[in-house]
């Protein structure tokens, strides 16, 4: 196919300089040469200097200049074509397992939903981090309701060690506890059973040795003071199900009506003549004391992402990036708010607004609003984070049967559908892959069924029925949407191979993600942490390139930077965007 290039200029970039002229380097024996553009006092130096480098293959020496084709006139050079395979291929940093499907599968069919796991004792040692980054995590996750920091820290450590050593971009995301009432450990022991008619205590005696049988501790003093006989008890969001029926100074006897397994540190809600009790909820802070020393552990360790338990309103929000920026400059944590309440919901817009990232915490969410709400709020949820372009995650009890059992109900597969289906950022395994028996397989069923109903979704070429509003707070930030908007439509229309954003703080590549495009998105930024955040976001397979202000030669070194990888190939045609040029370029890979 011939090469064609045509660009739509929004601004002609005043960086661009016209000292143009072209040096063809040729190397008789590799007929398509790689280009890059640089300046001529640096491809002076450049010249010089690799006349003196050896390559590891004595029969190809480094690049040298032999004509000037002078196609663009002019006396500077600015352009010239080296071969350089060993320097180009070291500069590009793409997730191993995505390079693998796209040369396996080509990149059409790679998949868009990004998947999060929660690390716990089934999964915490390196071998066992490696299967599900192999298996598509994108998104390790750690909850500082369970283990000490000693244990989060080697998890961090192990998944650090993973990314340098084995080509992982595996982000991190550090879950608070929140000031949520929850049980205590069980005593060391993994679970327990609570058989129908059974009466269990619930204490809030520190219960220093082995505990006695049928106990539980609970972690809220006020406990006993505030159920009343009556209240119905729920451990889990309603996982098991307990009736208050009788108070004796700090312990609380309760008889079990539903059944089921009891985990530890399991949380509890009651429930009084079919209402919530909140007052209880209200009056404790969203970010404990134990939260601050955890998120101050979060920020020294630099996690990608912090989650925050029960966020009411956008203020909490808002004071822990300031709290976060306050304590380190340069950070650049993120901050995901978890809808798990009824206040969340009440100021969902202004919280979304506020974060960086939502969870759509359906476990805590079903036992503060009724189970058969849970569906129509995670619609909306999901909905609001798409027009309002914060990335989302659909959470808990996805593939809960495969905690114990290796093949997943037919009605977690349809529940797993539907998220996928309504085009949410990422989906999150909680006790799958902490502490179930098949980890690895839950990841898969997750993996296969985004793959399967996103293409799906393409075949079926489903109509996207969804406005998106401008957001944009800003004339610049307005050009920074139209042209994302305009280049993921196009790409629809003239069923482009991939969209291309070069974009230094990820914005832009958000944006394209928010459209939701038929094909994948290339995103290239020159930070590691960047690279990391996108991992979350919908259809973005993030890369990590150094690049200059100048896209043609930043392009034609992406595409024999990926040629050489063999992850594109010519032909492939291409939209390409970015964060310095706001411009759309259309073309084939040359
Ligand atoms: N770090 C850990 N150490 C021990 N167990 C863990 C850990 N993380 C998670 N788990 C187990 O996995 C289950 C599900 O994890 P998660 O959804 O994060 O917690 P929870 O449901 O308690 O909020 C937990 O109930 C707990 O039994
Ligand atoms: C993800 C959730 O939060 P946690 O695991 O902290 O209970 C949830 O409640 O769904």
């Amino acid at each position: 196919m011939a090469t064609m290039s045509q660009s739509i200029n929004f601004f002609t970039s005043s960086s661009s300089s016209s000292r143009s002229g072209t040096f063809a380097v040729s190397k008789p024996s590799y007929s398509k040469p790689y280009v890059f553009k640089m300046n001529p006092r640096i491809l002076e130096k450049f010249v010089k200097r690799s006349m003196s480098v050896s390559c590891s293959d004595p029969d190809s020496p480094l690049p040298v200049l032999v004509s000037d084709n002078g196609t663009s006139g002019g006396a500077g050079v600015e352009s010239v074509n080296v071969w350089s395979p060993i320097a180009e291929s070291s500069t590009i940093e793409v997730d191993a397992v995505t390079e693998a499907e796209m040369k396996e599968n080509g990149f059409r069919s790679t998949r868009r939903t990004k998947l999060v796991c929660t690390i716990g004792p089934a999964t915490c040692g390196f071998e066992q981090l490696e299967a599900l980054a192999v298996g598509g995590m994108n998104v390790a996750r750690i909850n500082m309701c369970h283990g000490t920091r000693e244990w989060h820290r080697s998890v961090i450590e192990r998944v650090r060690r993973l990314n340098e050593e084995k080509g992982f971009a595996v982000a991190i995301m550090m879950d608070t506890e929140g000031s949520e009432i929850h049980m205590g450990d069980l005593g060391g022991a993994p679970s327990a059973k609570a058989e129908d008619g059974e009466v269990w205590t619930f204490t809030v005696r520190a219960l220093e040795s082995s505990l006695p049988e049928r106990t539980i501790h609970v972690n809220y003093d006020g406990f006993a003071e505030d159920v009343k006989v009556g209240d119905e008890l729920l451990v889990d969001g309603g996982m098991v199900r307990f009736e208050v029926i009788e108070k004796i100074g700090p312990d609380v006897k309760c008889r079990c009506t539903d059944p089921g397994l009891l985990l530890p540190r399991a949380n509890l809600t009651s429930w009084r003549d079919g209402s919530l009790v909140r007052e209880r909820n209200a009056m404790l802070p969203t970010i404990s004391s134990k939260d601050w020393l955890d998120i101050d552990f979060g920020i020294a360790e630099g996690v990608d992402f912090i989650a925050i338990s029960f966020v009411k309103s956008a203020e909490v929000i808002n004071h822990l990036k300031s709290y976060i920026k306050a304590r380190s400059r340069d950070s650049d944590v993120a901050v995901i708010a978890k809808i798990e309440s009824i206040d969340s919901l009440k100021n969902l817009e202004e919280i979304i607004q506020a974060s960086d990232g939502v969870m759509v915490a359906r476990g805590d969410l079903g036992a503060q609003i009724p189970l058969e709400q849970v569906p129509s709020a995670q619609q909306k949820i999901v909905q609001m984070c798409r027009q309002l372009n914060t990335p989302v995650i659909v959470a808990s009890q996805l593939l809960e049967s495969m905690i114990e059992y290796p093949t997943p109900t037919r009605a977690e597969v349809a529940d797993v559908s539907e998220a996928v289906r309504q085009r949410a950022d990422a989906l999150m395994l909680s006790g799958e892959s902490a502490m179930g028996q098949y980890p690895e397989k839950a990841l898969a069923v997750l993996r296969s069924v985004s793959l399967r109903i996103e293409r799906w979704w393409r075949e079926e070429k489903r109509p996207e029925g969804m406005e998106l509003p401008d957001i944009a707070s800003s004339f610049a930030d307005s050009i920074s949407e139209e042209i994302c908007n305009s280049a993921a439509k196009m790409a629809n229309n003239l069923m482009v191979d991939a969209l291309f954003v070069y974009t230094k703080t990820g914005h832009m590549a958000s944006l394209l993600s928010r459209s939701r495009p038929d094909c994948p998105i290339f995103a290239f930024t020159t930070m590691a942490s960047v690279r990391r955040h996108l991992n979350l976001q919908w259809g973005l397979i993030p890369f990590r390139l150094n690049f200059s202000d100048d896209m043609e030669s930043n392009l034609n070194r992406t595409f024999s930077l990926l040629k050489a990888r063999g992850m594109i190939k010519s032909g492939d045609l291409v939209i390409a965007v970015s964060d310095m040029l706001q411009s759309i370029q259309v073309m084939n890979v040359p």
